[in-house]
């Protein structure tokens, strides 16, 4: 999503932006290595990707793990761009084009404040909160965003299930959107007069420059645990690089829980570099926490609990999501929307008041006699918290259908494989994502990290690949009083195999499941 607004930018500016680093060429002027003028040319949008390209935008041609986006130059002139940004390694075939080009050694590094200057540093106008940590990015930003609104704001959202702006939904292809878009979609969400919004910010987004050029007036932490190894080389680097949005550039207040041990460790960590001020929060009852929630009732549908903070605070407050680990999230939307400046009554009133998120601890009715969940663990630390959670509400048997996503961390199949099979009665391995694996291989690893748990402490685990297959066993398998919970894809609706995504929802599949169990048991 765009501005209707168009800038007028002009490339010289761009050029005084970058200092001496930045070279602008232009092949058409006889300039191949001086410093052109760019003179008249005239930026008035920016994109990453040759396909969006509209009229009068700068292209910024980025090196990428499969190619280089210099190698569709030539698609981006045509499609009226007015300048090329690279790198050196891309500047031949974006001079091809005999567009004005901007080199600088690594445009990602760059490119945040590029689009920021673009679209005239949309996010400066607006209250930002965002959220990183390996899980409760999204229920935390959900949960955010319904506070700000009980605050009487007009509202953004920005995360993996959608964006919004205003009423509006946008589809999100990304849980952090690249630097260009992102920009662009502050732009569009200022021209509608949004105040405040709510955005998760992943760790592939602090590491690839996509939020460059936004600062946080609130930076929350929720926690960190094994994700994302294929991509960062170990928990250390992950560690740090969720670790730069709490940096002054990034973030004026940090809100960090204290429960994580990576959560002190960033407190240390924030408060040594003594330019961001840390609040921290608990909901297991540190003492040293800032902000607790005591006296926690925990029920099938939702958490009631108190809030006690500084200055003598202490209100009853609740959260309609299952689980301890909600009333972990909620603590940290209250402490978010607190330091952003919502009176703390009305950030409790709008964390009581969000609806559920979807595809999170979703319960699915079909009129059958135990409990149907749909959620969207998929990595070991979500997976230990849900079985957890359920079991902590449940008297019956607890099943999980669970699978592990192919072409990714591969390290955490058997630890996905281990927390299932130590936490259920029972599991059903499956297919989840496999892309360009034998999901039977992901299994096996599953299976390894499950065969860890002693014989008599382990669930009873069940193969079936078929993903449809393996949801109607557990539902047909179910009885009266037990829990089955379908983990991994939560709000998503496919399955993605190769380079193609299969439609696929588990809500759909596992409601038809139960129908078709409650019509055969009528006869
Ligand atoms: C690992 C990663 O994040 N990769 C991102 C990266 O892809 P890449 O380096 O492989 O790019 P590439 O395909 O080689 O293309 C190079 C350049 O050419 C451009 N291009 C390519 C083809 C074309 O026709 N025209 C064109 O302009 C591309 O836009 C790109 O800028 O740059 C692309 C756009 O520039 C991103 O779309 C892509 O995200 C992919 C799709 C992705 O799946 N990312 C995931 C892992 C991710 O970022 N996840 C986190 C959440 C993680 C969590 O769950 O916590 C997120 O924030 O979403
Ligand atoms: N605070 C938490 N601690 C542990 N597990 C959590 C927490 N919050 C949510 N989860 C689990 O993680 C799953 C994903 O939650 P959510 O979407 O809010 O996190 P996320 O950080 O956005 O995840 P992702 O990066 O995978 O998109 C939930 O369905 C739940 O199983």
């Amino acid at each position: 999503m765009r501005p209707d607004h168009k800038q007028l930018r002009p490339l010289s500016e761009l050029a005084r932006l970058l200092g001496p680093d930045a070279f602008v060429t232009c092949v058409d002027q006889g300039l191949h290595e001086e410093a052109a003028d760019p003179g008249a040319t005239v930026i008035t949008g920016i994109t990453h990707d040759s396909r969006a390209v509209r009229p009068g935008d700068l292209y910024a041609a980025l090196p990428g793990t499969r190619a280089h986006g210099a190698d569709f130059a030539a698609q981006a002139a045509e499609a009226g761009a007015a300048a090329v940004l690279t790198d050196p390694d891309g500047y031949d075939r974006a001079a091809a084009t005999r567009l004005p080009v901007v080199t600088v050694a690594d445009p990602r590094a760059v490119l945040g404040e590029v689009a920021a200057w673009v679209y005239g540093h949309p996010a400066d106008r607006m209250l930002l909160i965002g959220t990183t940590g390996t899980s409760g990015k999204t229920t935390v930003s959900y949960l955010v965003e319904s506070g700000l609104r009980t605050a009487g704001e007009k509202t953004g959202l920005i995360g993996t299930v959608e964006m919004r702006v205003g009423g509006e939904r946008v589809d999100s292809s990304l849980t952090t959107p690249e630097a260009t878009d992102l920009h662009g979609l502050f732009a569009a969400m200022l021209e509608q007069d949004v105040a405040a919004t709510a955005m998760e910010v992943s760790s592939h987004a602090l590491a690839l420059g996509r939020v460059g050029g936004t600062t946080y007036d609130v930076a929350v932490f929720t926690n960190l645990s094994q994700d994302h190894l294929d991509f960062h080389s170990d928990l250390r680097e992950y560690f740090e690089t969720k670790a730069k949005l709490f940096t002054p550039g990034f973030a004026k207040v940090a809100v960090v829980n204290r429960d994580d041990r990576f959560g002190r460790a960033l407190v240390d960590m924030v408060a040594a570099g003594g330019e961001v001020p840390v609040t921290t929060f608990s909901s297991e009852g540190d003492p040293e926490a800032d902000w607790r929630a005591v006296d926690v009732r925990l029920g099938a549908r939702g958490s009631a609990f108190r809030v006690v903070g500084p200055g003598g605070v202490e209100l009853d407050a609740s959260v309609g999501l299952p689980g301890p680990f909600n009333v972990s999230n909620a603590m940290a939307a209250i402490v978010g929307l607190v330091e952003a400046g919502v009176p703390v009554h009305t950030a409790v009133e709008g964390v009581a008041a969000a609806a559920g998120v979807p595809g999170r601890m979703q319960r699915v009715e079909a009129g059958q006699d135990f409990t149907a969940v749909v959620d969207y663990s998929h990595k070991p630390g979500a997976i230990e918290a849900v079985l957890t959670s359920l079991r902590e509400v449940t008297e019956g048997r607890l099943t999980i259908v669970v699978g592990c996503g192919g072409d990714r961390d591969r390290s955490k199949r058997p630890l996905m494989g281990e927390a299932a099979a130590r936490l259920a009665d029972a599991v059903v391995l499956t297919d989840d994502n496999p892309r360009s694996e034998d999901p039977l291989a992901i299994i096996g690893s599953m299976l390894e990290g499950a065969a860890k748990v002693p014989r008599g402490e382990r669930a009873r685990v069940t193969v079936e690949p078929d993903r449809a297959g393996a949801i109607a066993l557990a539902v047909d398998r179910a009885g009266p009083g037990d829990v089955v919970v379908v983990a991994g894809k939560g709000h998503e609706r496919g399955q993605k195999v190769l380079d193609e995504v299969h439609p696929f929802d588990d809500t759909e599949v596992l409601e038809e499941a139960m129908r078709r169990r409650l019509a055969r048991e009528k006869g």
